[in-house]
């Protein structure tokens, strides 16, 4: 069995708008999304998540508040992502571009779903309107969905202990 590949995204909201990045390399490039990556040793996922919002548009959230879990299993491929969303509604600093990330504000009725990861339009909706949610969505290449399972959620269920052991934690 591989293990998942652990990433964080972070998703900043006021009233009406949330902060997206334009990705301009990597993984996702060309495509609208929040801010996040990888996991790092050492780390805990919520530490990860702060960390790559202020790498990736240089500001600081002090209250991430994780709303989602989503899996994604890309064919071929047997390591699955795992994606870790959070969001917070205050910050520090202003939104700047950086060598990863184009920050933009969008109103929450004009997402620009057709240029963002094709799974987003499915949670969106349940993170706008300040639920939780838990999915798994099957990916052919990098634009075609062949499975989805979305719900949501009273509480997010992970496995806290494993992601520990796996970062040497404990
Ligand atoms: C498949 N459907 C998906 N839908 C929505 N968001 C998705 C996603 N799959 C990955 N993501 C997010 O995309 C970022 C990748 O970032 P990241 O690992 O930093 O990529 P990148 O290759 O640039 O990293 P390195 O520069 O190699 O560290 C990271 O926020 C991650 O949560």
């Amino acid at each position: 069995m591989v293990a998942n590949k652990l990433l964080t995204l972070v998703l900043i909201r006021q009233c009406n708008r949330v902060l997206l990045g334009y990705k301009k390399k990597g993984f996702g490039v060309g495509r609208w999304n929040g801010f996040g990556g990888k996991v790092e040793q050492g780390e805990t996922i919520q530490q990860a998540a702060a960390r790559e919002l202020h790498e990736e548009c240089g500001v600081e959230a002090h209250s991430l508040e994780e709303i989602g879990l989503l899996k994604f299993e890309f064919v071929g491929d047997p390591q699955w992502l795992e994606v870790h969303v959070f969001t917070a509604d205050t910050f520090k600093g202003e939104p700047t571009e950086s060598e990863e990330m184009r920050p933009q504000w969008y109103n929450i009725h004009s997402i620009p779903f057709n240029d963002m990861w094709p799974d987003d339009k499915y949670w969106f909706p349940i993170f706008l309107k300040g639920a939780k949610f838990s999915g798994y969505f099957k990916f052919e290449g990098h634009n075609n969905i062949l499975k989805t399972e979305l719900k949501e959620v009273e509480k997010l269920h992970y496995n806290d202990y494993e992601h520990f052991k796996l970062n040497g934690i404990v």
